[in-house]
């Protein structure tokens, strides 16, 4: 074991990108010592001369040696480096300058399954920790979904409290569960993330291409929703990012980016995961495939020429109707991650704290919204409901899925791609009718394989007729 000595930083953190320099900052603007190290040297002494009156706090090291000497035992140090091998090659150069009592938090946007190995050696204390709010939260307060042992937890439980965004004066930072519950939970958030994305930027291309509007009209569009119910980060930010310019040329910004998303593997891994846990999370993967959809462009072109460009202009579709659908897709896209995170207590026996995980969302995070307050509340009273047939949610949806209906059918006939609120749409129906069409799958199984069928008379492994050929 190591010994405790309290001289030096108390905490380390190693990786001052866009994310950790925020994080690092933040840290020190709460009162903490914190000492920082970069692979590239350059990047260190930049930080530490543009700390300002935040310097003091700051020891900047250009050494992993120098940085584990300059932080206080037992040491603890974050790691904000791309998830996946730079991780580990991290922990594999640390560990040897490392007290086995030391302790290693990753808090990038790292796969869960890799948290849960890396955590899993038992041999040292490891932390996997989800931050969500991009570098304005990381430097002001993020959203903080901690995974790991409690007593790991309990080391830097302060620190990450005072970072974190605050709901009123509740933090919005907590332990989900042991292992990689942390990064599942951040996983998860990102895929709703995406998907609440994608439904926007559906809207969005039905206001632009089918009503004909300009930017600077859609993003009052978007500033007047998010005085409502949509009230979100993502609405918020849909507003300024319509009406913003490109610093270049002078144009709308959004007339100049190319229209292929970028992705770091998030929503993919939610969505994959999503189909190990038998969680269907439509909305998110329709995201994931219009990503990658966008991401074709001269296949895109290739089609428009042959077929003609899609979108057609329309009318009919007031602002009020694409406003309340907007409110039943984004309803239904928190609905499916929250069944996830059910879905993953009960295959992983983690008791993930539902609505403690609506609370902590609530501020800092990317799908911050005003519906989150109502989420926590319902999900406190019955926390493996689906969000679609609680009180609450289901008296708006009833309200609100006839305009999605009228969304995506307009958008169709017109000729406007909505995967996304199709995909929300289909759940939604899917999810309210009792008797489905599976009986026709099972009759087809049967037929071609024997697979048998459960009757509705309750007895298992039935056939039909063919069976008996
Ligand atoms: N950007 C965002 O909005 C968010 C990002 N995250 C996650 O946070 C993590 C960091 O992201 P972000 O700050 O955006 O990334 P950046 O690309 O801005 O920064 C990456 C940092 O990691 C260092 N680095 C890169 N490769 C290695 C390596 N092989 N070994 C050691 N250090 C390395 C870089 O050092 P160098 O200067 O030498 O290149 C740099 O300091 C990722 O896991 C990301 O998914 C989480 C939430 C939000
Ligand atoms: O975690 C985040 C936000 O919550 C990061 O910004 C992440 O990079 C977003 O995912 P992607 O890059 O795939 O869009």
């Amino acid at each position: 074991m190591g010994t405790q000595d309290e001289t030096g930083a108390r905490i380390g953190l190693i990786g001052l990108g866009t994310m950790g320099a925020a994080l690092a900052s933040n840290i020190a603007d709460k009162g903490f010592d914190i000492a920082v190290f970069n692979r590239t040297t350059e990047v260190t002494r930049d930080f530490a001369s543009n700390a300002g009156p935040l310097a003091d706090r700051i020891t900047p090291t250009e050494s992993l040696e120098a940085l584990v000497n300059a932080l206080a035992k037992p040491r603890a140090i974050i790691l904000m480096v791309p998830a996946g091998d730079a991780v580990d090659a991290q922990i594999d150069a640390l560990r040897p300058l490392l007290d086995a009592d030391d302790l290693i938090i990753d808090c990038g946007n790292a796969l869960f399954h890799d948290t849960d190995r890396r955590a899993s050696s038992g041999k040292w204390p490891f932390l996997g920790v989800g931050v969500s709010g991009g570098e304005e939260g990381a430097r002001h307060g993020p959203s903080i979904m901690g995974g790991g042992d409690p007593d790991h937890w309990a080391r830097v439980e302060d620190i990450m409290t005072a970072i974190s965004a605050k709901h009123d004066a509740d933090p919005c930072a907590a332990l989900m569960g042991p292992g990689g519950a942390g990064h599942f939970v951040k996983m998860v958030h990102n895929g709703i993330e995406y998907a609440d994305m994608q439904m926007i930027a559906e809207v969005y291309g039905i206001l632009r291409d089918g009503h004909g509007m300009g930017y600077d009209a859609i993003a009052d569009v978007f500033d007047a929703w998010n005085k409502g119910q949509l009230e979100s980060y993502l609405v918020e930010i849909s507003g300024i990012v319509a009406r913003a310019r490109d610093v270049e040329t002078g144009e709308p910004l959004l007339s100049v980016i190319v229209d292929a998303a970028g992705q770091k593997g998030t929503g993919r891994w939610t969505a994959i995961e999503s189909q190990h846990r038998l969680a269907p999370v439509p909305a998110i993967e329709a995201a994931v495939v219009a990503r990658n959809l966008s991401s074709r462009r001269d296949e895109r072109a290739r089609g428009e020429a042959i077929f003609g460009s899609a979108p057609q202009a329309f009318d009919g579709l007031d602002h009020g109707t694409l406003e309340q659908g907007l409110i039943a897709g984004k309803i239904l896209c928190y609905a499916q991650g929250f069944e996830m995170l059910s879905a993953a207590t009960r295959d992983f026996g983690w008791d993930l704290p539902m609505s403690r995980i609506a609370q902590i969302w609530r501020q800092g995070c990317i799908i911050r919204s005003s519906m989150l307050d109502d989420m926590a509340r319902v999900l406190d009273a019955s926390p493996g409901t689906n969000l679609m047939y609680t009180d609450h949610f289901s008296a708006i949806l009833k309200q609100t899925h006839g305009a999605l209906r009228q969304v995506v059918a307009q958008a169709s006939l017109n000729g406007h791609p909505v995967p996304a609120l199709a995909s929300g749409l289909a759940y939604f129906d899917a999810m309210r009718t009792g008797r489905g069409t599976a009986d026709m799958i099972q009759g087809q199984r049967d037929h071609f394989g024997l697979h048998g069928f459960e009757h509705t008379n309750g007895k298992t492994g039935q056939h039909g007729p063919w069976a008996k050929n």
